[in-house]
């Protein structure tokens, strides 16, 4: 019997991810195509990244931001809103979501992502298989 029990790189460590939902005053939300060469690759997402060893993960999302869209997040109007975990083939990822009602700058597709408002009857497919629940549940606590 084999006897090697350490688990799969996978899901020997989850992956800190900050993600963000800027929410426009009349409910709609941005979201982004994820660009070539991602795992994942044109599957719809909300903008955010991987947090760095020791970096505060509201510090991850703040540079992720600038990083991906060009946007300046206003920390005291960022709300730490729920987290789920998920175990893709490529990682598995711990998520942390923020809703984000303030920030500065016009989102730019600074990554030649495709970016999208979107309302509670979404226009854009597929979907990240982790985010899709919580889009649910975002639309419903509203
Ligand atoms: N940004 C974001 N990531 C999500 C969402 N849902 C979800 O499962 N993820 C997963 C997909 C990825 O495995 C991981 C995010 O990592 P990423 O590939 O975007 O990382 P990153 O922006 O730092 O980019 P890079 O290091 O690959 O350049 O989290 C979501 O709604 N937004
Ligand atoms: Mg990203």
């Amino acid at each position: 019997m084999a006897s090697d029990l350490s688990p799969a790189p996978s899901v020997a460590k989850p992956i800190d991810v900050a993600v963000g939902i800027l929410v426009k005053p009349n409910g709609e939300v941005l979201m982004a195509q994820r660009p070539e060469g991602k795992p994942y690759a044109g599957y719809w997402e909300f903008p955010g990244g991987k947090v760095e060893a020791g970096e505060p993960i509201l510090s991850a999302l703040i540079r992720e931001f600038k990083e991906e869209i060009g946007v300046e997040i206003d920390p005291n109007f960022a709300e730490a809103w729920c987290g789920c975990a998920y175990v893709y083939p490529h990682a598995h990822v711990h998520l942390h979501f923020y809703l984000c009602r303030a920030w500065q700058g016009e989102p730019q597709s600074l990554e030649g992502q495709q970016l999208a408002w979107q309302g509670e009857t979404l226009n854009v497919q597929p979907l990240l298989p982790a985010t899709i629940p919580l889009l649910e549940w975002m639309w419903q606590a509203r």
